[in-house]
């Protein structure tokens, strides 16, 4: 939320995106049977569907798990149904994926009551139980192998026209999905190119899962004789053929459920792996490097803290784009504790990124060397406890609406990260919030916290964020445009509040603004930035009597003048 802090690592090996290990299991226990459907057949084909008059032989070194009553080999035929049940499973997964997902997302190309009416079929369909619909369509369409696919494939259809058509609904109210739409551009092809997209990996999570429940069913409906039938056979049916000698041979049943349960697993375990991968809580544990780009040292001389009571020292920062230009070039400065420094200058000059190096939060694709990166007692250029980064170093970002989980109370979400780094009970964590938000001038705060994001209004929400990040009692409060999306008459008094709140519990403030004025009012000392580098260091009397030096910095105050005299 609004305080956060990455793991900062000083790594040099080259960056490589690694799946998560749940899922490299599941691939590679799929792969092995897929690789045995293909291959089982060939090799264990004669095996598995000669007669021969061993019949019911027990397990032997000849066969793994005996032989059936026909003197077929049990060990080969579960290996060679596995083809026959991966095959039948892919379609009707297949069938229910591309079926349900093209209803979901294009009934919101249709008219309103059209989607009224098709949601509304659709919601009696889930309602009744997807095995109990497969056999009525079986029954209805008659014992066999593609009847029964088809059947299981036409009743997962309902599950997945929901479940596109609520992950649709949020993406097809976006701007560019409407302006699209706006300019005539055909409704399949919106959805192919901006709502599919958007929606595909928690949809494949869910496919996974739906591979398994299919698997689990299309076997039901052969092991009571409506699917596979002789001389064909798939997991089902060699259960179902097992199931009459079970007591006297239970070894037959051995071989189809051992299958079964790998191949639901293999799906299960590629799902989790998904889910894993796209939550980037687990996602960021899987990493070598962490989320963000590359922080490290620049390889000249070490340099220790001017004065190691410095929030911040910095000395020749530079951060390089992918490509090797040079977004930032060897900045360095110092904040004192309690001070309050303002980076200014214009789009493109390189603030955020050296603020974000700051807080460990280097972008990825950018690499990022210092000489020397002290920020609340860390050495950033060494490897850093997230949790003491993310006590010590608060962050606060432009948006507060989208900072903001619409779903959760804001008491829970703002005082997460005190109670999660800082071990705060939930009572302290509220009463220290409560505190926060009346320092800022919150009206009645202890209800505030009881309520949800909509509730307040932008100013009070960035106000609640702030708050919420002085609750660590950070060292240093990064407030990167925090004010720009308010009022230009809340702006300052909300900043005016912030810089004394810090004050008061001894954070420095890191302030960065496009807005000279809005610096000038706020800040002890300014660090004008142009084009990556840092051009001119001034104390707040030397800008507000206007000894400037750079023609850049000189540009900046005249045009935050002429902004002045036409508000
Ligand atoms: N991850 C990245 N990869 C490549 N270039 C980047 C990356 N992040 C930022 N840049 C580039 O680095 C330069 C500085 O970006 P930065 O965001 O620090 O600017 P800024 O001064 O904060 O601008 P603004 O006020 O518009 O946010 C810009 O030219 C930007 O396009």
């Amino acid at each position: 939320m609004s305080s956060l802090a990455l793991p900062v690592e000083a790594s040099d090996g080259p960056r490589r995106r690694r799946l998560h290990p749940i899922l490299v299991t599941g691939i590679l226990l799929m792969a092995l049977l897929t690789a045995l459907a293909v291959l089982a057949p060939p090799l264990f084909g004669h095996a598995a569907t000669t007669l021969t008059s061993d019949s019911r032989l027990a397990p032997s070194a000849q066969h793994l798990l005996g032989t059936d009553e026909f003197g077929r080999d049990l060990f080969a035929r579960a290996l060679v149904a596995t083809r026959l049940t991966l095959v039948l499973t892919a379609t009707a997964t297949a069938l229910s994926v591309v079926i349900g997902v093209s209803v979901g997302t294009t009934i919101w190309m249709a008219p309103e009551r059209v989607r009224r009416a098709v949601l509304g079929v659709n919601a009696v369909a889930v309602a009744f139980p997807s095995l109990v619909l497969a056999l009525v369509i079986a029954a209805v369409l008659g014992a066999g192998a593609w009847p029964a696919t088809l059947a299981i494939g036409i009743a997962g259809c309902p599950a997945f026209v929901r479940l596109s058509a609520n992950m649709a609904a949020p993406i097809v109210t976006r701007d560019y999905v409407s302006t699209a739409r706006r300019l005539g551009v055909p409704g399949p092809l919106v959805i192919l190119r901006h709502v599919l997209p958007n929606m595909a990996e928690p949809m494949l999570v869910l496919v996974a899962s739906c591979f398994a429940v299919t698997m689990m069913e299309l076997s039901g409906l052969s092991f009571v004789g409506l699917g596979v039938q002789e001389p064909d056979f798939d997991f089902g049916k060699l259960l179902s053929d097992g199931l009459v000698s079970i007591y006297t041979q239970p070894s037959q049943v051995v071989g189809p459920s051992v299958m079964l349960v790998l191949t639901g697993l293999a799906a299960m375990l590629i799902g989790d792996g998904l889910a894993a991968s796209s939550n980037p809580r687990t996602r960021s544990r899987t990493r070598s490097s962490g989320p963000t780009g590359r922080l490290r040292p620049s390889g000249r001389p070490a340099v220790p803290p001017a004065d190691p009571e410095a929030t911040v020292s910095v000395r020749g920062l530079r951060v390089h784009s992918a490509a090797g230009v040079e977004l930032v070039k060897g900045v360095s400065f110092d904040v004192a504790p309690g001070e309050v420094l303002g980076i200014v200058g214009e789009s493109g000059s390189g603030k955020s990124l050296t603020a974000m190096s700051l807080a460990g939060l280097v972008p990825e694709s950018t690499d990022a060397t210092a000489d020397a990166l002290w920020v609340a007692g860390h050495d950033l250029l060494a490897p850093v406890p997230p949790a003491a980064l993310a006590r010590d170093v608060a962050l606060v970002y432009q948006d507060p609406v989208s900072s903001f989980n619409p779903a959760l109370r804001l008491g829970t979400q703002l005082t997460e990260v005190a109670r999660t780094h800082l071990g705060m009970s939930r009572g302290a964590a509220r009463r220290a919030l409560v505190d926060r938000l009346r320092r800022l001038k919150i009206t009645e705060p202890e209800r505030r916290t009881h309520q949800h994001p909509h509730e307040l209004s932008g100013g009070m929400l960035q106000r609640a964020m702030i708050a919420s990040s002085l609750l660590t009692e950070a060292r240093l409060l990064i407030a990167d445009e925090a004010t720009s999306a308010l009022d230009v008459t809340v702006q300052v008094e909300v900043l005016r509040r912030v810089v004394a709140v810090s004050r008061s519990v001894g954070a420095s403030v890191l302030f960065i603004s496009h807005d000279l004025g809005v610096v000038r009012a706020m800040c002890d000392r300014v660090l004008v930035l142009y084009r990556g580098e840092a051009v001119e260091e001034l104390s707040a009397d030397a800008l507000e009597q206007g000894r400037v030096s750079h023609r850049y910095t000189r540009r900046l105050l005249e045009a935050a003048e002429y902004v002045e005299a036409i508000r």
